[in-house]
């Protein structure tokens, strides 16, 4: 297991910010870690790199527990800082050589920036100081940190704020293709993120996980409770007849002939509509699925 949490809390004063939370991210997982403003993700973020002690419960990192073993932990884990702490007045190169040394990079120093350079594309940038930097290759540069041990597991909380679109996609990119042989957990608001990045999201709100699931299984167990967009030609079906379909729970009409077929199974109501019109010979003009955004998931959830 590259990361496990273990009934993780965190009590600031009067506030449980995180509140018991438990899950692992196997080898290889690129995780969406989702949730409102305040929810308590940068909190959890900073206990799992050992910034942060925990009030309660243990989060280990390959096997090593992030209290008790955190010269192991360090080593294994690249982290970018929601805020990105970076010393403003060195250097790029400077300060990832200064990062290299704090690993003990040795001699393969000077070749691992550059690497670290070419992968963040932060080339046409890397002669200047970190503060003329616009806020975008800022983040790269934070990118480049986390990246210059090659860990095992990164921790990325909020990776994508600052750049422009463009940048963003470059971005993407790059974090889709170190999910390839890292294990990735990244902090967002942005759903279309996850949508892009991830395999796996987890959400959290007001401390407690609220979701922990595949991509895949989030978007169709939505899926499995939404409805078919239906529009009929000439002759029109009559309400009646629709709700005689198996499966369908309940009709809405649109306009004329077009309809919302609510279902708990939208793939056997497909089959049952199709069925409905060949016997009834009615024509359908168009048949849509309607699948939920994880946008819509996240906020029915959250709300
Ligand atoms: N050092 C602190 N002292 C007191 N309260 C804190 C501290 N850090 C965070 N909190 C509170 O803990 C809660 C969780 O904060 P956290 O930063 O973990 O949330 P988040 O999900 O990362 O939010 P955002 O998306 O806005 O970054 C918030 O209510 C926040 O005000």
């Amino acid at each position: 297991m590259s990361i496990t949490v273990t009934q993780l809390s965190k009590v600031y004063e009067e506030q449980r910010a995180v509140n018991d939370i438990s899950f692992s991210l196997n080898k290889g997982e690129v995780v969406g870690f989702l949730g409102p403003n305040g929810a308590g993700k940068s909190t959890t973020m900073k206990m799992i790199t050992g910034y942060l002690p925990p009030s309660g419960g243990n989060a280990s990192v390959c096997g090593y527990d992030v209290v008790t073993h955190p010269m192991e932990v360090r080593q294994r884990i690249g982290y970018l800082p929601e805020a990105n702490s970076l010393y403003k007045d060195m250097y790029v190169r400077e300060f990832l050589s200064f990062i290299a040394e704090v690993h003990k990079l040795g001699s393969n120093k000077e070749k691992r920036i550059s690497e670290v350079i070419a992968m963040t594309g932060l080339q046409p940038e890397s002669k200047k100081k970190i503060g003329q930097l616009s806020k975008g290759y800022q983040q790269r540069v934070g990118l480049a940190q986390a990246l210059i041990h090659d860990p095992e597991v990164l921790i990325l909380d909020e990776p994508t704020s600052g750049f422009d679109p463009n940048q963003l996609v470059d971005v993407r990119d790059l974090i889709r293709e170190l999910g390839k042989t890292k294990t990735i957990m990244l902090s967002t608001h942005i759903m279309q993120e996850v949508e892009a990045m991830c395999s796996r999201v987890i959400i959290i709100n007001k401390g407690n996980i609220i979701a922990d699931d595949s991509l895949q299984n989030l978007q169709q167990g939505d899926q499995q409770n939404g409805y078919i967009q239906v529009s009929f030609g000439a002759p029109l079906p009559a309400e009646a007849e629709l709700l005689q379909i198996p499966g369908v729970t309940r009709v809405k009409q649109q306009d004329g002939g077009t309809w919302q077929l609510f279902a708990a199974n939208l793939e056997d109501v497909r089959k049952n509509l199709l069925q409905f019109a060949l016997i009834s010979n009615r024509n359908i003009l168009s048949l849509q699925s309607n699948s939920q955004s994880l946008e819509s998931i996240f906020r029915e959830l959250t709300k």
